[in-house]
């Protein structure tokens, strides 16, 4: 199976942290997938839409170099991949067409818990394992703090206690992985969100529709998965302090209740969660039947 020069082409990570969520985000855009595991190209089966599944790293080179129009990846490595090509006389042109709502992680310093560390200048001189050698030269630089750059491309965290360098600058989300390792974040040196990025190369037509297809259906996954809908029963005469309380609400629709005078039902379409501190405050009103839905697709 080859790519399709009419079809507008896309590189997604195969396997890890960005795959489920560029799936999904995918499938929720209505674009019909058929991924057999080990095919590394796979073709849209009702839009003019091709998939090149490979690792995270290639994502931005396979973009700047215009082998595909568009990609998903996180920030931290496109940047450094952005670093890498500058320094090394390659062109690093694109254009990000969505932040998107997945990946969320940061690139932090880590030392051992034993590590008496008193700030940047503690690393003068030592060894750092990282696989983002240009992130962490910027921070460092930036610091005025010299360091020997460690490669390493997987499992950072273990560098310390294998002897292998007196710190890590490695991806963050829970924490556990530092805290399985003995390890303690020390500095943040990058906050990273996965996405979508586009070529510098022109387009043609038919590809741009289908792009101008795709990117309000992601802008409406986002809002809705941001939003819920809320249902609730509210005494008639507390209604407007039963609206004040609900959080980032749009005027909501007062409905009758069949047979009740007192009691009306409020529905409304909200920007933000709803606590359970929240509820509690409404239920104190005299509110009741209080539900909280969740929204699949919104469009404005
Ligand atoms: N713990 C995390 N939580 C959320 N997002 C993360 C986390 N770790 C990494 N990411 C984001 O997901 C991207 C891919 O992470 P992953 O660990 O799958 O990469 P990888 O092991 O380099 O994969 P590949 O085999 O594709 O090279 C990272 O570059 C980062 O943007
Ligand atoms: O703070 P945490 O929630 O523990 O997440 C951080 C870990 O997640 C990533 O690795 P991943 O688990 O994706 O494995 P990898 O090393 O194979 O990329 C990252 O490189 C860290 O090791
Ligand atoms: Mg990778």
């Amino acid at each position: 199976m080859t790519l399709d020069q009419n079809r507008l082409r896309i590189a997604l990570q195969k396997s890890g942290r960005l795959s489920t969520d560029c799936q999904q985000l995918l499938k929720g855009c209505g674009v019909k997938l058929n991924l057999r595991e080990q095919r590394l190209i796979a073709h849209a089966e009702n839009m003019p839409i091709d998939l090149l599944r490979v690792r995270d790293d290639d994502i931005p080179g396979l973009v700047m170099d215009g082998v595909v129009d568009l990609g998903i990846v996180g920030e931290n490595v496109l940047e450094e991949t952005v670093m890498e090509r500058q320094a090394t006389g390659q062109s690093a042109e694109y254009s990000v067409l969505k932040r998107l709502d997945f990946g969320g992680c940061r690139l932090s310093l880590a030392v051992a818990e034993e590590f008496d560390y008193q700030g940047p200048k503690s690393l003068e001189g030592k060894r750092i394992a990282t696989s983002y050698p240009w992130l962490l030269k910027r921070y460092m630089d930036s610091q005025g703090v010299k360091f020997k750059s460690v490669m390493l491309n997987g499992s950072v965290e273990v560098a310390p206690r294998a002897g292998l360098a007196d710190a890590i600058c490695d991806l963050v989300s829970t924490g556990a992985t530092l805290e399985a390792n003995g390890l303690v974040e020390t500095d943040v040196i990058y906050r990273s969100k996965a996405v979508l990025i586009q070529s510098a190369n022109p387009l043609a037509a038919s590809k741009q529709k289908v792009i101008d297809k795709l990117l309000p259906r992601i802008q409406g996954l986002q809002q809705a998965r941001e939003s819920k809908y809320i249902m609730l029963h509210a005494p008639q005469d507390k209604l407007e302090e039963v609206i004040a309380l609900m959080p980032g609400a749009e005027r909501p629709t007062i409905m009758q209740l069949a047979g009740e005078t007192k009691q009306v039902a409020i529905h409304v379409v909200s920007t933000e969660d709803l606590f359970w501190e929240t509820m509690e405050g409404l239920k104190a009103l005299g509110a009741s039947s209080i539900l909280v839905l969740p929204i699949e697709k919104m469009m404005e």
